[in-house]
């Protein structure tokens, strides 16, 4: 696997589709793609061990939390030397499921859809997008990259056939309801949503939103606290 690439933490969907049961702690499922991109960096510039602590520091997080993170994916640490950067990288691979992939359909190829299509890192972090699915007649029969869009009538059909269990949603708001309906209806467990709407789907069925509005308003609120009012004339 090529460890020099940038992961999105929200690539999450994938992780809490496949990570048994909820013993696992989100917030450390969130932490272990921080500690990969680091532990891949310093694996390219050629260093071979790290300790918790040196993460820790690094990284911002308290160094009891980094170690408990760490045994959680079952690679042991040795005292003095810490943990081989290479058996580290494997163990996180493996337990965030990411040495196999979990194939997705996606619905909606517009502006976003298109460009998730286009965007090569979701297939390194676990989640390939095997086909998409738009109700334009004029997008089905395209291709984005290698992937195909297809028509909305053959979701059902391929996703059972295929034991598609990952949806990514890119509808405009006012269709995100039924598409997650008929994502769920069709044996999907997961559904990364882009759509600015909350999902009603049953219990067993994963959401993970992913509220670029919110992170956005979020980032220009703190800009404007940061600025300071400037001099008149
Ligand atoms: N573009 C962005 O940067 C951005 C950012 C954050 C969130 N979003 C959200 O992502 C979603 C998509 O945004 P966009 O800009 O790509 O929209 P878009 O209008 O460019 O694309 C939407 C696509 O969905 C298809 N579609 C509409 N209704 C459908 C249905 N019932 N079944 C199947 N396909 C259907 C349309 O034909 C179109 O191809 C929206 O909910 C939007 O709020 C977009």
């Amino acid at each position: 696997m090529n460890h020099d690439f940038c992961i999105d933490t929200k690539i999450l969907i994938h992780l809490e589709a496949t990570v048994p049961g909820p013993s696992v702690p989100i917030p450390t499922l969130r932490r272990l793609p921080r500690y990969y991109q680091y532990l891949s960096r310093l694996k390219n510039a050629g260093q071979e061990q790290v300790s918790a602590a040196h993460m820790a520091e690094v990284l911002g997080v308290h160094h009891t939390q980094v170690r408990k993170d760490l045994a959680i994916t079952g690679c042991q640490g040795r005292p003095k030397t810490g943990h081989k950067i290479s058996e580290l990288l494997t163990a996180i691979e493996g337990f965030l499921h990411w040495d196999s992939h979990s194939d997705a359909f996606l619905v909606g190829v517009g502006s976003l859809g298109t460009a998730l299509m286009k965007y090569p890192g979701f297939d390194k972090a676990g989640a390939r997008i095997v086909a998409a699915f738009d109700h334009d007649p004029t997008k089905a029969g395209l291709r984005i990259g290698d992937t195909p869009v297809l028509p909305m009538e053959k979701f059902t059909s391929l996703a059972e056939r295929m034991h598609i269990a990952v949806g990514i949603l890119t509808v405009p708001s006012e269709a995100a309801q039924a598409t997650a309906d008929l994502m769920v209806g069709s044996g999907i467990r997961a559904i990364w949503n882009f759509a600015p709407v909350n999902l009603d789907v049953p219990d067993h069925v994963i959401v993970e939103n992913l509220e670029l509005f919110t992170s956005l308003a979020l980032l220009l609120r703190k800009l404007s606290d940061t600025c300071t009012p400037q001099p008149v004339g």
